[in-house]
């Protein structure tokens, strides 16, 4: 049996993989929440591995506020950058390999055709800022890793854009949603599927992985109230009619 450890676990990723581990009888799945498993310590990252002698790491870990990252970027920061140097130092110490996600967040968004793994990442808020500093200590202290980055993810579980649209119609009869970001719907077992593929082919590296749509998030509310029969008036905005604090990427379909 190959043991799967995986951080983060009763989040969003870590519910979709719970959700289709019984397809992967080959595989143990050690599902560890954020009181099991804290990726800001280095000593509770150490105890779950001496108690658990994983194989394989999904590091699910992460903090996942856009928004309030902007005025949290030190928490932030301690969970995407240091969290991934802690999990990569320990993955090292006792020789495990790593799946880590990443996102679309680490572009700038400028690009006007999807962006390879070769192009130079430019975060333009606090999140991408610390997603990309944990890649970047993973690729300096581990060279048995796979960093997959991944876009707009959704699913039934837990937070994600399609949960919001739902749980907004519940209460209103017209919402607005911005219709000058582009990006790609993602799947989160569809993620799982490609981890579960990665892990076999034992090729180490970054990657992109993204759902096939390429759309704005007033074409993907449009089409989730569709599919899910609710009547609602969906209105187009801008970013700039959007309150937000945070920027987003204009454009970050992953090539
Ligand atoms: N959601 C998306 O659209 C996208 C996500 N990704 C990446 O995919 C990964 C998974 O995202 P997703 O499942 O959607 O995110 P969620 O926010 O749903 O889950 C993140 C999990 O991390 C846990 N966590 C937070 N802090 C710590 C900590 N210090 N130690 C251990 N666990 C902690 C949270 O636990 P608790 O609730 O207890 O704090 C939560 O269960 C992330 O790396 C994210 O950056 C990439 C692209 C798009
Ligand atoms: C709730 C809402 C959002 N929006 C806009 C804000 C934003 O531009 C877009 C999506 O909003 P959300 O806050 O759901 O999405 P956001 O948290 O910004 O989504 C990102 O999350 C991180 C974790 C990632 O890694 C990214 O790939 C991406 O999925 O929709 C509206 O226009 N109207 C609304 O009513």
């Amino acid at each position: 049996m190959i043991k799967i450890l995986v951080t983060g676990a009763n989040g969003q990723m870590g519910q979709a993989l719970r959700s289709i581990s019984s397809e992967f009888p080959t595989f143990e799945f050690i599902f560890l929440s954020s009181q099991e498993l804290d990726v800001t310590s280095l000593e509770s990252c150490d105890n779950a591995f001496v108690k658990n002698s994983p194989d394989i790491c999904f590091n699910f870990a992460a903090y996942t506020n856009v928004e309030k990252a902007e005025d949290e970027e030190e928490i932030a920061f301690g969970v995407n950058a240091l969290g991934c140097k802690n999990i990569a130092k320990t993955c090292l110490k006792f020789d495990v390999s790593l799946v880590h996600l990443s996102t679309d967040f680490v572009f700038d968004g400028e690009k006007k055709e999807p962006y390879l793994i070769t192009d130079s990442p430019n975060p333009i808020n606090v999140y991408g800022a610390s997603k990309l500093k944990g890649e970047h200590y993973i690729q300096e202290l581990m060279t048995n890793y796979y960093i997959v980055r991944t876009s707009w993810v959704y699913s039934n579980f837990g937070h994600n854009f399609k949960n919001t649209m739902l749980r907004l119609s519940e209460t209103k009869s017209e919402i607005s949603v911005v219709d000058d970001q582009i990006g790609c719907p993602t799947n989160a077992v569809d993620v799982c599927y490609f981890i579960m593929s990665l892990i076999d082919k034992h090729v180490f590296g970054l990657y992109h992985f993204r759902g096939d749509r390429i759309c704005s998030w007033y074409d993907f509310a449009v089409s989730i109230f569709k599919e899910e029969n609710i009547t609602i008036k969906v209105h187009p905005i801008s970013s700039e009619e959007y309150s937000s604090k945070v920027k987003r990427p204009r454009y970050s379909v992953l090539g």
